[in-house]
């Protein structure tokens, strides 16, 4: 169904907007939310959020001066609609594609996009610091504008924010909470539940206006008028103010309303006329890990999982469902999230805190000091681990391998297949004496790898006559060290392709076996600098043992948003330019390889070669 975007098209900015009136912009907003079922149901990407937005978004650009007022979006999922009228329509369709329109503010898109970080509860400190420069600069005709998701507003930095923003009444800065009692799930805590007295009762006090800031609202966030009308009152007071505006996420959209799981929060391609997803789906990562754990509890009563409200993305849900007592869902809190299982652990828990790889990134000091310190057994299990896709630079999970290495003590898995995802957490959940990871990447887990041999821990995959290559491959990466390995046999070069399963600390058993080949080789889907690879090579220096090392991996740089196997392809971690680079390595006779040639070198021994 082609839709007419004429005045979609016509509209660039607040000028624009400024011109329509309020039929011209009741139309505006249908058709904007008729243009986001129409795209968003072909590209996949956060429909649920953005239908909430609408109304919020044109009367936020009607109101405020964007950029001269910044207007920030706390964790950017629900920006859509702000690129829509702010010059973007004709990029729409590319949204989220490699090349295309990113599916957060970009700065490099336009100058009315701020925050590029997809990881919840930063805005309110961005604002913060922007209120305090252009207060410092004499800018006082700005106000900095942010837009706060109450699932958001469970995130501790925002009350970080909040304590600053309360102590200093003489800046302009309104923070616009989209209160649509949502994460993925009801957002949870004493502080939604405050949000739903201030949403259902009058005259309720705000927490906010006792830490200094004023309070308008409850606001219903699908009528303009009042809309504009309440943030033109707060723009006009010059002080710290919050907006409660009272939203419906999916709204206008039946398969949205309607949906109980998440409202549509994150969808991949559905038939618009159904929501129904396009394609079936497969067998995940996640569906492997969400059903081994039910298993284990089953059998171990001492098994609690904990996730930072994203129950049903990490697969927490079946534990949820059979015991309802044994999952805990903290809100958008993983810094809370790992102390409070270091807690439970303490107390005679062992916990499992699923979590998506990169949002771990800020809970590094609570993994280190206050679960690593005590050795406690707290078991991490990192969905979306290396290259995710579509999300970019924000959520690629590329530095849990460098990170998470450093914790004195930890054993980190990185599974091949669904049959080593299960081995490997119930391995995990038997240390009890410090922390374990496994982590394994988004999307449909393949068949199963099987081991040809086994020496100690490492499970030998091919074994090579001959010792030109041992190919050590770090969890999903083994069906492409295989076809790898398959490519270089037919010129005659042995590579033994090994599977460490639990890739840190380093097996020792790797050692002989590196004393009796030409070249070792590690490919890790993680950061180059500081996983596996490093780990291998501080293992092969310690014992001097002399063959040479090339690793593989993620360059040491912001990737950007495309298909996982695009990403990992133009890492060059694929078969061809990793035979390539292995044969040039070996200076095998019939492959010649200019370094710089052979489809971009990622090794710690040799130059990097950005882009
Ligand atoms: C630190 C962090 N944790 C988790 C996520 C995953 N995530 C993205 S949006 C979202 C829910 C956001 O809820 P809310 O702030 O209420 O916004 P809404 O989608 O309801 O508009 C979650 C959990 C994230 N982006 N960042
Ligand atoms: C915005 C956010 O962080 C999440 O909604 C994320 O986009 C979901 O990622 P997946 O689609 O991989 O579950
Ligand atoms: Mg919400």
């Amino acid at each position: 169904m082609a839709v007419d975007t004429d005045v979609l098209s016509s509209v660039r900015g607040s000028r624009d907007l400024r011109l329509l009136d309020s039929a011209e912009l009741a139309g505006l907003a249908a058709r904007i939310r008729r243009y986001l079922v129409e795209r968003v149901c072909r590209t996949g990407g956060h429909l649920g959020p953005n239908l909430g937005v609408v109304e919020l978004t044109i009367a936020l650009h009607r109101v405020f001066d964007s950029p001269r007022d910044p207007i920030l979006w706390d964790t950017g999922h629900q920006a859509y609609v702000h690129k829509l009228l702010t010059g973007r329509v004709a990029e729409f369709a590319r949204l989220r594609q490699a090349g295309g329109l990113s599916g957060y503010p970009s700065r490099v898109e336009s100058e009315h996009d701020f925050i590029e970080n997809s990881h919840a509860s930063t805005a309110l400190s961005y604002a913060d610091g922007m209120a305090k420069a252009f207060r410092l600069r004499g800018e006082h005709d700005r106000t900095v504008v942010a837009v706060v998701g109450d699932g958001a507003l469970t995130g501790g930095m925002c009350w970080e924010a909040l304590n600053n923003i309360g102590a200093a009444g003489d800046r302009p800065l309104v923070v616009v909470v989209n209160d649509n009692g949502r994460s993925y799930a009801p957002t949870v805590g004493g502080f939604a539940e405050h949000l739903t007295r201030l949403r259902t009762r009058r005259g309720v006090r705000s927490l906010f206006e006792d830490i200094g800031l004023d309070y308008l609202g409850p606001v219903d966030g699908h009528d303009l008028e009042a809309l504009e009308e309440a943030f033109t009152r707060a723009r006009d007071l010059r002080r710290p103010v919050v907006v409660h505006c009272v939203t419906e996420k999916g709204r206008g959209y039946r398969p949205a309303e309607t949906d109980e799981a998440d409202r549509f929060h994150a969808i991949g391609v559905v038939d618009p006329s159904t929501g129904r997803p396009a394609v079936r789906g497969t067998t995940s990562w996640t569906d492997v890990f969400g059903s081994e754990l039910l298993n284990l509890a089953d059998r171990r009563d001492d098994l609690v999982g904990i996730t930072a409200a994203m129950l049903r993305p990490t697969g927490l849900h079946p534990l949820a469902r059979r015991y309802p007592h044994r999952v805990v869902d903290v809100g958008m809190a993983e810094q809370h999230a790992v102390t409070s299982a270091a807690g439970m652990a303490m107390a005679g828990l062992h916990p499992v805190v699923a979590i998506y790889a990169t949002f771990l990134n800020r809970a590094f000091d609570q993994a280190l000091m206050d679960v690593a310190l005590h050795r406690l057994p707290v078991t991490f299990v990192l969905d979306r681990a290396g290259v995710t896709g579509e999300d970019g630079p924000s959520h690629h999970g590329m530095w849990d391998l460098s990170l998470f290495r450093l914790l004195p003590g930890v054993r980190i898995a990185a599974p091949r297949d669904a049959a080593t995802l299960r081995r490997e957490l119930a391995e995990a959940v038997d240390v009890d004496d410090g922390p374990t990871l496994v982590r394994f990447p988004k999307g449909p887990v393949g068949p199963d790898v099987p081991a040809v041999d086994r020496i100690g821990g490492l499970d030998v995959l091919r074994q090579a006559p001959g010792g030109d290559i041992l190919l050590v491959s770090v969890g999903a990466m083994a069906p492409v060290c295989l076809a790898t390995a398959e490519l270089l046999a037919r010129h005659g070069i042995g590579v033994t392709v090994v599977d460490p399963r639990w890739v840190v600390p380093v097996d020792p058993a790797l050692l002989p076996m590196a004393r009796d080949h030409r070249l070792v080789a590690v490919v890790e889907d993680g950061h180059l600098t500081g996983g596996v690879g490093s780990a291998v090579a501080d293992l092969l220096r310690d014992h001097d043992i002399g063959t040479r090392l090339r690793t593989f991996g993620l360059a040491p740089r912001f990737l950007a948003a495309g298909k996982r196997q695009d990403l990992l392809a133009e890492q060059g971690l694929h078969p061809e330019a990793l035979a390539r680079q292995l044969a040039g390595s070996l200076d095998a006779p019939d492959w010649p390889v200019p370094r710089a040639e052979a489809g971009r070198p990622r090794t710690e021994t040799e130059e990097v070669v950005g882009r």
